[in-house]
């Protein structure tokens, strides 16, 4: 069968509304952005992709237009195969100590294969997660935690963070104020799980000492003690202060995410392997093991049981491999997230879906953006859980006024990719991004 040759490719970078969520990268603008990728073809339907967005990344998909403009669909793995070896001549990349990969190869390709993917599907009537892995669709629905953040008070800053006019509920009104202490966490947690149905848990931590972030581990277990809890202050901790903080709420942790990482002459791959055969803990990272290559270093040194294999830098392919990887070698697959629109919602989700065995609940920081939207009708968090469509492709339909709003946004701006410094030197002069200290102690 013939299929559709693709006539066109569009990249469209966006940016939407964020809250003041803390990290170890210090404050999230008032704004994120990423980067929408459009493919039309000749039978008239679209397919999309969604990615962080850096002007790397934005050069990185202009110089594989004329790979895939006027490819036919049947061919889809074989334009894949090409961009990959394009972008492999710009040499060996480096993720970065920050929270966020900075690498732009790898999520270039994932752009190009999602909306490969999308179109793929609508042209062979077959949704995502049925075409990906070894057997496809494993799941009806996916699990995704409540992921909670520390928020620095907006009104300490001039900047326009989102206000809450008529909060439809208290998640609404609590994700746009300051939430920095155990109290104001778990207030954070009842009313996620009130709008969203959550059982499992994050907090991101690297924001305060690590005792007081134990402290918030231990209020939200309160309030909900038969959640899976989890703590990721992005290896900020050393050794050592890994073990004093988690070591006591090792009972009520599911597991602990990149609690340590590099450290003198210590790899980030050593001090997790140390971590967890000191403290009998799970770990979980999407730091250490972001590559084939880590992963492999990391399951040899068993510093991870649970890598979070982010679709938007492992591609979508290579999150599913990793999570057939992780059913045979006994590990747990799970998703990382940034920010994100909800074009990246279905994309995890497809993901997700077609990673076989036990997972564990994905990251997803669509509950900040929520009220948002790229597509008609985004995908929807119902009982902690979001449902895999069975309608081709990833099942979502671009909005066109909606896609148009969100690039003018990031057209009056002049961010071009992710800081979280700046916003953070509104409550600290001076601020400046060390890995190896948490945000706000300074
Ligand atoms: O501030 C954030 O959004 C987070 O720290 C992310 O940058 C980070 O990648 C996180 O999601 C993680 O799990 O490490
Ligand atoms: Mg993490």
């Amino acid at each position: 069968m013939s299929l559709p040759t693709i006539t066109r490719m569009t990249i469209v970078p966006v940016a939407g509304h964020d809250s003041f969520l803390l990290n170890l990268s210090g404050g999230h603008a008032p704004w994120f952005v990423r980067c929408v990728l459009i493919l039309e073809d000749n039978a008239g339907n679209k397919g999309v992709g969604e990615i962080p967005s850096s002007e790397g990344i934005l050069k990185g998909l202009e110089k594989c237009r004329s790979l895939v403009e006027g490819t036919n669909l049947n061919a889809w793995r074989s334009t894949l195969n090409s961009a990959k070896k394009l972008l492999a001549q710009g040499g060996p990349e480096e993720r970065g100590r920050q929270t966020f990969d900075l690498r732009v190869a790898v999520h270039v390709l994932t752009a190009i294969e999602s909306a490969l993917l999308d179109l793929y599907g609508q042209a062979v009537e077959t949704p995502v997660a049925d075409l990906l892995g070894r057997l496809g669709r494993q799941r009806d629905e996916v699990e995704a935690l409540g992921y909670l953040f520390l928020l620095g008070d907006p009104k300490k800053t001039d900047l326009p963070y989102p206000t809450a006019e008529n909060p439809r509920d208290d998640w609404e009104r609590l994700r746009c104020q300051e939430a920095l202490t155990p109290a104001a966490v778990a207030e954070l947690a009842r009313a996620a799980h009130e709008r969203y149905g959550f059982r499992d848990f994050k907090l991101k931590g690297g924001v305060l000492a690590g005792e007081q972030e134990a402290d918030c581990i231990r209020a939200m277990h309160e309030i909900f003690p038969d959640a899976r809890l989890t703590l990721d202050p992005n290896g900020a901790w050393s050794l050592e202060e890994a073990i004093r903080v988690l070591e006591p709420i090792r009972d009520i942790l599911s597991y602990a995410e990149d609690p340590c990482g590099q450290e003198g002459s210590w790899s980030g791959r050593e001090t997790m392997a140390e971590f967890k055969r000191r403290t009998g803990l799970r770990t979980a990272t999407n730091m250490i093991a972001t590559d084939f290559k880590q992963l492999q270093y990391a399951a040899i040194m068993n510093s991870v049981d649970i890598p979070l294999a982010d679709c938007h830098f492992w591609t979508m392919q290579g999150a599913v491999m990793v999570g057939e990887l992780c059913d045979e070698w006994g590990m747990t697959w799970g998703s990382h997230s940034n920010n994100h629109f909800d074009i990246s919602l279905a994309m995890m989700t497809h993901v997700a879906a077609a990673c076989p065995g036990e997972i564990t609940a994905i990251d997803t920081h669509w509950i900040w953006q929520d009220g948002q939207r790229l597509t008609e009708a985004p995908f929807e968090i119902h009982d902690g859980k979001l449902t895999v469509p069975k309608t081709p492709g990833l099942g979502v339909t671009l909005d066109q006024g909606k896609l148009d709003e969100a690039h003018a946004l990031y057209r009056s701006l002049d961010v071009r990719a992710r800081n979280d410094a700046t916003a953070m030197q509104y409550l600290i002069d001076g601020w400046a991004f060390d890995p190896k200290r948490p945000a706000l102690v300074r």
